[in-house]
């Protein structure tokens, strides 16, 4: 469970700080008082990224020159700064220099209007969930992709330099090692696909929906591999790597039909929905732990029938920690977090 927060010039917050009482926590707020960030700066402390954007700098404050995050969970304090120049990150006061080293140790799950584009967006935002779950729960993935990512910059610069009247032995080289690599990251997106399946049959009921996911690789691994050793010529004219697992994708079905061409926004939430929750019993499958879910005003955009499913849906032993620009009434279980605009926050 997470006990403590600290944050200092992340977005709107210059000095923030509070402690987490209970497994049931509301942060309450008018709009852009900064609710969401605190939701942020806890995925950015166990993800070491952003679940809403890809510039991280952009979470620094203004004209400020570092944001920080400092946290405590089950008695291990995770700290991270960000500068424009990069991250840094200590467990228990150690610095840890590899983020493989790092990441994996808690577990969140997060709920955001963001997840829209799971469904409606493009394959990269797909791929990306795919990365970011299975990054967090594999050492070997994370090392596989970010060596992915280098051989891929190495043969696209290559590609870059030569003519297709050169020798090709050296690029032959890259795109093995390119096949190598990419394989075990085919793979292990192949399986995490077919898990998450069994999890969502599992929870088929909840909201009469029928979903399923498939897998859809850019190429199978030998039109990959034979695409490498026999086309050449075309990424050297294209000057880039049209073939690989950074063109994958999944398809959504629901109840037969493709998601994203058929889903009603309402449906879409729901399907969103569906997969996460499959991805909390993905998650505890694999690390015999229960994530800290964040809802990021996902509450409030459910009719209140489906916000008690919703709820009753979720294991009780997650801690949640949820986003609210609307009034929720105190109770005995949860801890309100009354953010104010003045930056000043008191619990409740
Ligand atoms: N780098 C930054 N420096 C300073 N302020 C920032 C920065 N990035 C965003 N902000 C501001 O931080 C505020 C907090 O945004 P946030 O999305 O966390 O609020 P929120 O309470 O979740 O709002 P809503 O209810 O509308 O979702 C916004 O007013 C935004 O303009």
């Amino acid at each position: 469970m997470i006990e403590q927060i600290e944050l200092k010039n992340f977005r709107n917050l210059e000095n923030y700080s509070i402690k987490l009482q209970k497994p049931l926590v509301i942060i309450e707020g008018l709009n852009g008082v900064g609710k969401t960030s605190i939701l942020e700066a806890i995925y950015f402390t166990a993800t070491t990224k952003s679940h809403r954007t890809s510039q991280e700098k952009d979470i620094i404050q203004y004209q400020k020159e570092f944001a920080f995050v400092k946290l405590k969970q089950n008695q291990q304090i995770h700290e991270i700064v960000l500068t424009p120049n990069g991250k840094r990150t200590w467990i228990n006061k150690h610095e840890i220099r590899k983020i493989s080293d790092y990441i994996g140790k808690f577990h969140v799950v997060m709920f955001s209007p963001e997840d829209l584009m799971l469904i409606k967006g493009g394959p990269s935002e797909r791929r990306y969930f795919m990365d970011m779950e299975l990054m967090q729960v594999s050492k070997e993935y994370l090392r596989a992709l970010n060596t992915y990512k280098r051989i891929l910059k190495q043969r696209n610069l290559l590609l870059k330099k030569i003519s297709i009247d050169d020798d090709y032995t050296f690029l032959n080289i890259i795109s093995e090692q390119l096949y190598q690599v990419g394989c075990i990251i085919y793979d292990e997106r192949e399986k995490f696909i077919q898990q998450l399946n069994l999890k969502l049959s599992h929870l088929k009921t909840t909201y009469q929906l029928d979903i399923s996911l498939h897998y859809e690789p850019h190429m199978n691994k030998d039109q990959w591999l034979k695409y490498l050793k026999t086309k050449q010529k075309q990424d050297i004219l294209h000057q880039t790597s049209y073939a690989g697992i950074h063109k994958d994708d999944f398809k959504v079905l629901y109840n037969g039909l493709n998601a994203k061409d058929n889903a009603s926004q309402g449906t879409i939430r729901l399907i969103v929905i569906e997969l996460k929750l499959a991805l909390l019993e993905w998650i505890k499958e694999h690390t015999q732990q229960d994530a800290v879910l964040l809802l990021d005003d996902v509450l409030s955009e459910l009719d209140l029938e489906r916000q008690k499913i919703f709820l009753e849906k979720l294991s009780k032993k997650h801690q949640i920690i949820i986003s609210s620009a609307l009034h929720i009434e105190s109770s005995a279980d949860l801890q309100k977090i009354v953010l104010t605009k003045e930056k000043d926050v008191y619990a409740k």
